[in-house]
């Protein structure tokens, strides 16, 4: 018996429909919200979401943009992008009436406050239980019940505990943590490292050069882990290393799919959301503040905001002085 027995997920793109149907299937009654009143209508009654084609949403999920409806629920997933996570918050303390967990499902760290997603929360919903979870997680896979392991992280083990039991399922297996800060340092940094690896398959770097940029992608973001704290388990675990692997090595993620395109030189696909893009400058910003080195990051940035050539990137990270492997 769990003590959430209601879930609303906040953002009904990609990994908000997946995280509703995770839900359904672990047996919660499930509330998904668009904010779109016409997109909520139309998921509610085609059953589908162009933004997860394919997957047959389940009819006992009840879709809606009515946003007092979701405050109703034991607990809430947030999975709008990591940018809009506080202006939905915001909307939705007003609607808070008692202290709630609120889940955040996406990836990123807040320009300008440098703030992780449950930080963010926690400033916008004082009243809240903050929460992460993250992982190595396509919402494709997730939908589709293909067995997925990942990371959920509350302050309170017992709360992360129970946030387990709710959504936890014989196809989706969260492990439960108190790391918040690291399930969400390797979520963040993740998706920029991706966008690396996939430069360099683009540009056809050859499969040593896509091995050598993961694992010293690893590297500095262990280097920023340890500065800000957090567990080495949780480096190495299903948020750090296993959402690196997942995501520096398959053309299902966007972020890599973003650097194979500027690889090739070619146009990024349109209306495809990659977070490492989001992420990369205000990511640079946070290790500077630490005296954490990341070059592969900065690569990342500096490709990203035209300040350097993919071919110029590649030379200085291929010159830095030798050094001790750390
Ligand atoms: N897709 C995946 O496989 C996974 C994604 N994530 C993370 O989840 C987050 C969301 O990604 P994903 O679902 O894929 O992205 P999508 O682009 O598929 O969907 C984003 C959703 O957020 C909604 N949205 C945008 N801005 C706001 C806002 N201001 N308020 C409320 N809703 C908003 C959009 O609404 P509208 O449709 O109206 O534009 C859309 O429904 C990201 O941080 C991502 O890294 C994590 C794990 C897996
Ligand atoms: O976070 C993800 C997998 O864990 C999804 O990756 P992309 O956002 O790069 O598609």
């Amino acid at each position: 018996m769990t003590t959430f027995q209601s879930v609303a997920v906040i953002g009904a793109g990609a990994w908000g429909t997946a995280l509703a149907t995770v839900a359904a299937r672990a047996g919660r009654s499930v509330t998904l919200w668009a904010r779109n009143a016409e997109h909520a209508a139309r998921i509610a009654s085609t059953r589908d979401n162009p933004r997860l084609p394919g997957v047959q949403i389940a009819p006992e999920i009840v879709v809606t943009s009515d946003l007092a409806l979701t405050a109703r629920a034991d607990m809430l997933l947030i999975a709008t992008p990591a940018q809009h996570l506080r202006g939905a918050v915001n909307m939705l303390a007003s609607h808070l009436t008692r202290p709630m967990p609120i889940v955040a499902c996406a990836k990123g760290i807040e320009h300008g406050t440098h703030k992780f997603m449950t930080d963010v929360i926690a400033e916008a919903a004082p009243h809240a239980q903050p929460a992460i979870l993250s992982g190595p997680s396509f919402a494709d896979d997730v939908a589709r019940g293909l067995p997925t392991a990942v990371t959920l992280a509350a302050k309170d083990e017992a709360l992360a505990s129970s946030l387990v039991q709710a959504l936890g399922s014989p196809t989706f297996r969260p492990y439960h943590s108190t790391d918040i800060r690291g399930v969400e340092i390797g979520g963040a940094a993740k998706n920029v490292l991706a966008i690396a690896v996939g430069i360099a398959v683009g540009r056809k770097l050859g499969a040593s050069a896509q091995a050598a940029l993961t694992t010293r992608g690893f590297a500095e973001l262990t280097r920023l882990g340890r500065a800000l704290g957090a567990r080495s388990e949780t480096i190495t675990g299903l948020s750090g290393l296993g959402d690196l692997i997942l995501t520096c090595s398959s053309p299902q993620s966007r972020n890599f799919v973003l650097g194979l395109a500027l690889g090739r030189g070619e146009q990024p696909p349109a209306g495809k959301l990659a977070e490492g893009e989001f992420t990369a400058p205000v990511l640079i910003e946070l290790a500077a503040s630490q005296n954490v080195e990341m070059p592969v990051s900065e690569a990342v940035a500096s490709i990203l905001s035209g300040r350097s050539t993919i071919d110029a990137a590649i030379s200085t990270l291929m010159t830095r002085p030798f050094k001790a492997e750390e």
